[in-house]
């Protein structure tokens, strides 16, 4: 499937629907939810706890397949339902990048191994991975971390680093679910300015689940969820490099 608007997006979900459970016991957590995002655009979902922000973001992460709708990632149709149009997991590993809440790193590899051993995962070699990790953390102001354990790290430098992680392997999507809810304000606001940066500059479809309305001005475009649905908020910035 590659109708010319789905390939120059790099991701279309369409009319995604997920049902937990069965007969009373049911729970609607997504209701055919749809979202477009180009390359380069950095995007920010809002809404109410349990509104089925992870739900939405697991889905297209290709972690937790929808019941029914459509996920094509840059022009491929990846899922169909609960079909997969791919191997998922190598899919996963080439074309999106995720970070959570917290920054998962491993605790007993130092903050340049973390960021390798993505790409070790994907056959890179140890001295390239180096090499990219090096000029990754660089770019996100954390290179003079690089051996440290991430024990020795801030929370704010832990998410870079994980920034970094996720970054690694050029991925067409990269996945937040509230990245910046373990730091302080400014720190927050750090890492909200550095997602833009990486989709503006990178190229990156970025999506962030966000709480957070302090920093929704870096942010392109703005989308909330309700009971499931999402819609496009007025908070939208239309520009998209301001
Ligand atoms: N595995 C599951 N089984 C049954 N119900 C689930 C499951 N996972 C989520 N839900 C339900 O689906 C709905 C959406 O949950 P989801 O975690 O996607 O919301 P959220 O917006 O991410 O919430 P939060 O902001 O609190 O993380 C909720 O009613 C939740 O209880």
């Amino acid at each position: 499937m590659s109708k010319p608007d789905q390939e120059q997006a790099a991701i279309v979900a369409t009319d995604l629907t997920k049902r937990y459970g069965s007969e009373n016991t049911e729970v609607v957590a997504m209701r055919e939810a749809s979202m477009t995002v180009q390359s380069g655009e950095v995007v920010a979902l809002l809404g109410p706890s349990g509104s089925g922000k992870s739900t939405f973001l697991t889905a297209i992460g290709l972690i937790n397949p929808p019941t029914s709708g459509t996920i094509v990632i840059r022009g491929t149709l990846v899922l169909d339902g609960e079909t997969a149009g791919v191997n998922l997991r190598s899919f996963r590993r080439q074309h999106i990048g995720y970070v959570f809440q917290k920054s998962n790193l491993i605790p007993f590899l130092s903050a340049i191994e973390n960021v390798q051993i993505a790409m070790q995962l994907n056959g890179e070699s140890k001295r390239a991975s180096r090499k990219r990790a090096l000029e990754l953390m660089d770019y996100l102001g954390v290179a003079d971390r690089a051996d440290n354990f991430p024990s020795m790290l801030s929370g704010g430098q832990q998410q870079r680093v994980a920034v970094a992680r996720a970054l690694a392997n050029h991925p067409s999507v990269i996945l937040a679910d509230e990245p910046t809810a373990a730091l302080d304000g400014q720190r927050g606001r750090q890492v909200m300015e550095l997602f833009a940066k990486v989709a503006h500059e990178q190229g990156s479809a970025v999506i962030v689940v966000t709480h957070d309305h302090r920093s929704l001005d870096v942010f392109d475009t703005t989308y909330e969820m309700e009971d499931g649905v999402i819609t496009r908020s007025q908070h939208s910035v239309t520009q998209l490099d301001g």
